[in-house]
Formats: structure tokens, sequence, C-alpha cells
């Protein structure tokens, strides 16, 4: 799995892989390793399958019950310190979850990293998973906060790409989510073969230039 997102000027982007792994079997290409759980919050999956889908919908669940309880949205910080603290609760029993919980509340964009030993990151750039060395190389070289939206997209996309080429446990498509102060949307889903032939034809096309 590889799983990246980073704030920009624009807001967030938010970018996964697709692939399920069962030792070196592919047991899926179809993964969704998004989770939307209101319209402006996401969570992101690495590690165990079950573990990941398991908690983040539990924490969904918390998220709703928060908002019908309180009449408001709960907010970045609040709903990944309730999936943080599950975490540190468990700790030991041998869960195996890398997560993003990103959104954008009152206090703007927000991001957070949670993991299955109960660490929680604020931060403007993370990424999670086998394939994170891979996208942080791409990330790390061509990051700015200033960003056009359509820089900080071909950005997501292209760190994802380079991932999937080099990490045999990440692949399948690139799902590709943009945050602002009206919430998610979905920009694309590619497949990355489909990338691999655009990026080889683009890099034949500036050989020739
Ligand atoms: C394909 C699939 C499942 C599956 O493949 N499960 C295996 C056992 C699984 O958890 N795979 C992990 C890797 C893994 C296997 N055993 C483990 C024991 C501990 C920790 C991780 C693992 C995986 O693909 N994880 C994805 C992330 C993921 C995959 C599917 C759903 C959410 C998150 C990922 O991180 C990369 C591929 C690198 O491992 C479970 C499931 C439920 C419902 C529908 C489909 C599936």
């Amino acid at each position: 799995t590889t799983t990246l997102a980073f704030k920009f000027n624009g807001g967030i982007i938010v970018s996964v892989d697709s692939r399920a792994t069962q030792g070196n079997y592919i047991s899926s290409q179809t993964v969704k390793k998004v989770i939307e759980m209101n319209p402006y919050l996401l969570g992101t999956m690495a590690g165990g399958a079950a573990d990941c889908s398991y908690w983040e919908r539990r924490l969904n669940l918390q998220c709703r019950m928060y908002e019908l309880r309180n009449g408001r949205r709960i907010t970045v910080a609040a709903a990944s310190k309730l999936l943080a603290g599950t975490m540190a609760s468990y700790r030991g029993y041998g869960l195996s979850m890398g997560t993003m919980i990103t959104g954008w509340d009152e206090t703007g964009p927000q991001l957070y990293y949670v993991d299955d030993d109960g660490t929680r990151l604020k931060g403007k750039m993370f990424s999670v998973g086998s394939g994170s060395t891979f996208a942080y190389g791409v990330l790390d070289n061509y990051y700015r906060e200033d960003l056009t939206l359509e820089e900080a997209i071909d950005l997501g996309k292209r760190a994802i790409y380079h991932a999937t080429y080099r990490d045999a446990a990440s692949g399948g498509i690139n799902n590709l989510y943009h945050v602002t102060k009206d919430g998610w949307v979905k920009i694309h889903a590619i497949d990355v073969n489909d990338m691999h032939y655009e990026f080889e034809e683009e890099k034949r096309n500036e050989m020739s230039s």
C-alpha cells in the first residue's frame, strides 16, 4: 500500500493506491483505501485490511453520533484523537494500522497521522504504507506550499505512480481527492498501468523535443 496526503495553499490532496495483498498474492486491485466519513472528513488506510476497515468504520459511527449529540460536525483533531485513543487502548493486541485523518473544519484544513500504537501526529504532509519511501522521494523533491491545484494533483498522482512502480505491494488504481472549505471532491480514479504509458509517451516526446 501507498497512501499520501499533503496540505498546500489550495487545500489538501489525498492520493492512494488500491492493492491488497496476502503474502505474494494480490488479493485485490480495487480496494477503497479512502473512507468518506462525512462531506468534510476523510480517512486513509494502510496495514491490516480488516483492522483498518473495522476501526475506521467504527470511527465514522462515532463521528456521526458526535454530530447528532452536539449539533455540529466533529473537528479533525477530535476525530483523530478518538481513533488514537482506541489504538492506544488496544496496544499490544497486534492491530496493524497506519492511517491519516484529514479534512476541513472551523479551524481550516487539518491533517493527522494515527497508527496502531496510538501515535498521533499533526502535519503538512504524510505518506503511509509499504510504498511510502518511494512516494516521499517524489514528494520531498517537488512539494511546495504554493503549488497550483493542477500541480498539486499532478504531484499526488506521480508520487503514487512511482511508488506502485517500485513497490510490489502497491498498485491498481490511483484514487485522488481534493479537500477545500466546501468539503472533499473526488478528482480521479486512474489505473497506474495507464499512467505508465502516459508518462512513457511524455518522456519520448521530451527526448525528441
Ligand atoms: C482483499 C481483502 C482482504 C485482504 O487482502 N486481507 C489481507 C489479509 C490483508 O489484510 N492484507 C493487507 C496486508 C497484510 C496481510 N496480512 C497482514 C497482517 C498485518 C498487516 C497487514 C497485512 C493489505 O493488503 N494491506 C494494504 C492496505 C489495505 C488493503 C485492503 C483494505 C484496506 C487497507 C496495504 O497496506 C498494502 C497492500 C501493504 O500491505 C480483506 C478483505 C475484506 C473484504 C473485502 C476484500 C478484502
